[in-house]
């Protein structure tokens, strides 16, 4: 079991100097295209209590990145919370690949007994997403789908009845008034990620009666403490997912899985299986679960060598971090940060 430490006290909110020295940038080569992406850029950042990630994709906003900021200078300057569990069971994650190719995703998740399967990518056919879950389900016990909010509430329909069985059906749809008409609809349960990690006030897929799963994700919603009281309020059922994390990022998605009172559900917390080079040494999963790291000393180390980028890419970022910094310390973000700095 990992150690139970008192919550630390209240710290000062680093200065953005204080961050900007501590930052590396990173870009990691994909081994399938995934979420649109073949490489990952990400940074990542060193403080008193271990590193932590700001990695907002590269299309979102200030605003929408200033969480993603609290969650990793969460991370660098307090550090996880206290564990109650010292492994998590994760999902293979697969990308929207073959039907041919799903075997050889699933062979990189010794012992995981849950997939999650990409469906309704763009540019693909029912028929694709039929021929993939059905590989999957061939070589694997459970199977959830998740559709990105692609499809509209006939297409879920449709398509659901198609795929047949599954656990659940992560954001058919776009919206949450659309995610309860197909829950009305179907009897398989259905999951809210976007309408939760993307939502003004994450509590309306419950109050809409529109979702029967949770999927938090640390990044988006502002770091390992705002995961853990968003899943004490949401009371549904929870599955930790990564933001496509670098092995920094998915430390945090492990801590908060590791410290939640209940978790029944495998986590999509095995995205450092699709990457080429990670931040760290990638560990594989033993039996399907993975045991919570942390990357400070006295614990894992990220490499010395990291995959850098070129010096545009470096001064986006380092510009990008500036500007959400000023964001985030302006008195309408303090929320975001939960109290937790003064
Ligand atoms: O949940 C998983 O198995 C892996 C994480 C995952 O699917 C995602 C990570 C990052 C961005 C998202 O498009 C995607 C998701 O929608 O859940
Ligand atoms: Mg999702």
């Amino acid at each position: 079991m990992p150690m139970s430490r008192p919550e630390p006290s209240r710290p000062e909110l680093p200065t953005v100097a204080e961050l900007l020295d501590a930052a590396v940038v990173v870009r990691l080569p994909m081994r399938t295209r995934f979420r649109g992406l073949t490489e990952r850029e990400t940074m990542i950042i060193r403080g008193p209590a271990g590193w932590g990630e700001f990695g907002p994709f590269v299309e979102y906003g200030d605003f929408e990145a200033a969480a993603w900021l609290a969650a990793g200078i969460e991370a660098a300057h307090l550090g996880p919370p206290p564990a109650r569990r010292d492994s998590v069971r994760i999902n293979a994650t697969v990308p929207a690949v073959p039907a041919s190719e799903v075997a050889a995703v699933l062979a990189r998740y010794p012992g995981a007994d849950t997939a999650k399967v990409k469906v309704a990518e763009r540019g693909q056919s029912l028929d694709d997403d039929v021929a993939r879950v059905a590989a999957a389900r061939e070589l694997i016990p459970r199977v959830r789908v998740d559709a990105n909010g692609g499809w509209s509430v006939d297409d879920a329909i449709a398509a659901i009845r198609a795929i047949g069985e599954v656990e659940y059906v992560e954001q058919p749809c776009a919206t949450v008034a659309e995610l309860a008409a197909v829950r009305r609809a179907v009897d398989v349960p259905i999951a809210a990620d976007e309408s939760i990690r993307k939502a003004e006030d994450p509590l309306r897929v419950v109050a809409a009666d529109a979702a029967d799963v949770a999927v938090l994700k640390v990044a988006p919603l502002g770091g390992m403490r705002a995961t853990l009281r968003l899943a004490d309020q949401i009371g549904l059922p929870v599955v930790v997912s990564s933001a496509l994390d670098s092995a920094v990022g998915i430390a945090a998605g492990l801590a908060a899985a590791a410290a939640l009172p209940t978790l029944d559900h495998a986590c999509g917390l095995g995205t450092g299986s699709l990457f080429v080079r990670d931040v760290a040494d990638p560990v594989s999963p033993v039996d399907g679960s993975l045991a919570p790291r942390w990357f400070a000393d006295g614990g894992d180390a990220v490499h010395d060598d990291l995959p850098t980028v070129d010096p545009d890419r470096d001064r986006w970022w380092r510009d990008r971090l500036t500007r959400v910094h000023a964001v985030l310390s302006e008195p309408a973000s303090r929320n975001i940060l939960q109290n937790l700095f003064q």
